[in-house]
């Protein structure tokens, strides 16, 4: 049988990336998925918000529901302060296998942690598996109808402090209506709207950034 999307991505980043150069990984990836074959990266364009809200948060602790190919798990950690960490969840081990291997050729294996399993199960054991009080940042990008049970279940756990900022990719499309009107309706947030596009295209996207005030 043939090769899947993620495996034929990964060929692409140890062709065209520099080993240990998290930056030529990202541009080797959205390279190809622009160029060659659409991935659901959270890309260039959407990847430069994240940037910027990251450097304004500078966490120490980071979590990311949905690792895919470890794109976006590149991105934050490439730009984390020394001894700050990000955990990420896969629920797929395909993809969680491949993840493994492009953050490792970028370097940054040290810094991030992949758990695999869904995030239902995975989230009340973060406390006790990593010895972690709290996050102070959140990066959701996982299925999008398990944006609001997930950030629910992240505040029943203590898991989210005053200031956490959760920032979600994808709430115009493929749409996550219910997370918006969660988030924008409830006193305990505080939320904006980073109008973008989705990757690689000329479609409307954007990433939602809600401070959690305790
Ligand atoms: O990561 C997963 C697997 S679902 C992948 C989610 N992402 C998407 O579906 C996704 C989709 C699109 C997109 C696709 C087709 C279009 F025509 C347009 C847009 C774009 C994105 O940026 C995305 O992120 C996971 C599942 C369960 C868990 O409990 C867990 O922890 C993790
Ligand atoms: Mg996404």
């Amino acid at each position: 049988t043939g090769s899947s999307r993620p495996q034929r991505m990964l060929k692409a980043v140890q062709k065209n990336a520099t080993k240990g150069d998290p930056q030529s990984v990202i541009s080797a990836i959205d390279y190809y998925c622009r160029h060659k074959e659409w991935a659901m990266n959270v890309g260039d364009e959407k990847g430069l918000i994240l940037d910027s809200v990251l450097t304004e948060v500078n966490p120490s602790m980071a979590l990311e529901l949905g690792t895919y190919c470890g794109y976006s798990s590149v991105r934050i950690a490439r730009l984390l302060s020394p001894n700050s960490k990000l955990i990420t969840v896969e629920f797929n081990p395909a993809f969680a296998a491949i993840a493994r291997q492009i953050i490792a050729y970028a370097g940054l294996q040290d810094k991030v942690t992949i758990v695999e399993g869904p995030s239902a199960d995975l989230i009340p054991k973060m406390k006790e598996r990593f010895g972690l009080k709290s996050f102070d940042f959140v990066f959701l990008d996982h299925w999008k109808d398990r944006y609001v049970p997930d950030t629910k279940l992240l505040e029943e756990c203590g898991l989210l402090k005053k200031g956490t900022v959760l920032l979600a990719d994808n709430v115009i499309c493929p749409g996550a209506p219910e997370y918006l009107k969660y988030v924008r309706n409830n006193p305990r947030y505080e939320s904006r709207y980073y109008k973008s596009y989705l990757e690689y295209t000329k479609a409307e996207d954007g990433l939602e950034k809600s401070v959690f005030l305790g």
